[in-house]
């Protein structure tokens, strides 16, 4: 399979599984990435996604270049009926940490940065280097970037298609956590583990609430904020974190 799906303890762990071309996305991969997380947002069992690749060496390069397919329609047809690949797919209010063991180009990085949580590698780089390439970072790099990190290294990294260590990315804040290689997947379910035992509507709401604040005026985004706290304070499991506190026990959160 060129992605895998494994859901333990809440957590689905979905690893692209193609080391031998750096895990870069063939046709197959972005198929299979569709029905995964579709599955990651429908499925009332899995609260929190972590992204990784198969290997030490890449996370993901992006588009596979010698296996994308020429195109055999207008650009019209595809995006009116499609839309973006994979991006779209990943847009849900349950978390997504891209756990980023090497390489993330191109595409790669533009999926991370579609991520809640970022950690990495020591060995980890990340670039978008799609000028490189004749093409541009489409699916959010161009905006999602200069968001990301401070506007001078983001321009720099998308017109000169230079790559950034881990350690920058830490400086800049593009990821939380540079660890060792051996370390990371111990890290990823270390994370993944703590949102999956925090109350899953909590977890989804608060969420919206820091996602769409973005994009609002603060006084809107604390508004809209206080009323998604308003949805969440009749819920079973607001009464259950409240109860467990008192009675000095571990919540047991339903979804609900
Ligand atoms: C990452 C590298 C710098 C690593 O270099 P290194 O020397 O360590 O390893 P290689 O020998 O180069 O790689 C090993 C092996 O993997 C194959 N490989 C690696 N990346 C790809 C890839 N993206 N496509 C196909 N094959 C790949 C490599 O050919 C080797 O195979 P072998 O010869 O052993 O058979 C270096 O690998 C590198 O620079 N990779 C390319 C990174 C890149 O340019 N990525 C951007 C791709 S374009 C893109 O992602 C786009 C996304 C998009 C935008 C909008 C809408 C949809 C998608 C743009 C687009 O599609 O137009």
């Amino acid at each position: 399979m060129p992605v895998t799906l494994e859901v333990s303890n809440h957590v689905a762990y979905v690893t692209l599984n193609r080391p031998e071309a750096m895990n870069s996305l063939d046709p197959e991969s972005t198929a299979d990435l569709t029905e995964i997380w579709t599955r990651v947002r429908t499925d009332p069992d899995i609260r929190v996604a972590v992204l990784t690749g198969a290997g030490e060496k890449a996370f993901c390069t992006g588009t596979d270049m010698k296996k994308a397919p020429p195109p055999t329609e207008c650009m019209a047809a595809t995006y009116l009926r499609d839309g973006q690949p994979v991006l779209p797919h990943m847009k849900m209010w349950k978390p997504i940490i891209a756990a980023i063991n090497g390489y993330a180009v191109g595409g790669g990085l533009e999926m991370a940065l579609a991520c809640d949580l970022r950690i990495a590698s020591s060995n980890a780089k990340f670039g978008l280097t799609e000028v490189k390439v004749a093409s541009l970072a489409g699916l959010n790099g161009t905006q999602a970037l200069p968001r990301a990190v401070p506007q001078a290294v983001a321009m720099k990294m998308l017109l000169t298609g230079e790559m950034i260590s881990a350690d920058e990315a830490l400086r800049y804040g593009l990821v939380s956590d540079v660890v060792e290689p051996s370390a990371l997947a111990d890290l990823a379910r270390t994370y993944a583990e703590k949102i999956a035992s925090a109350a899953p509507l909590s977890v989804q709401a608060t969420k919206q609430a820091a996602v769409l604040g973005l994009d609002m005026p603060l006084e809107h985004g604390i508004l809209y904020s206080h009323l998604l706290w308003g949805v969440l304070r009749d819920t079973e499991d607001r009464k259950e974190g409240f109860k467990a506190f008192g009675e000095r026990r571990t919540p047991e959160f339903r979804g609900a």
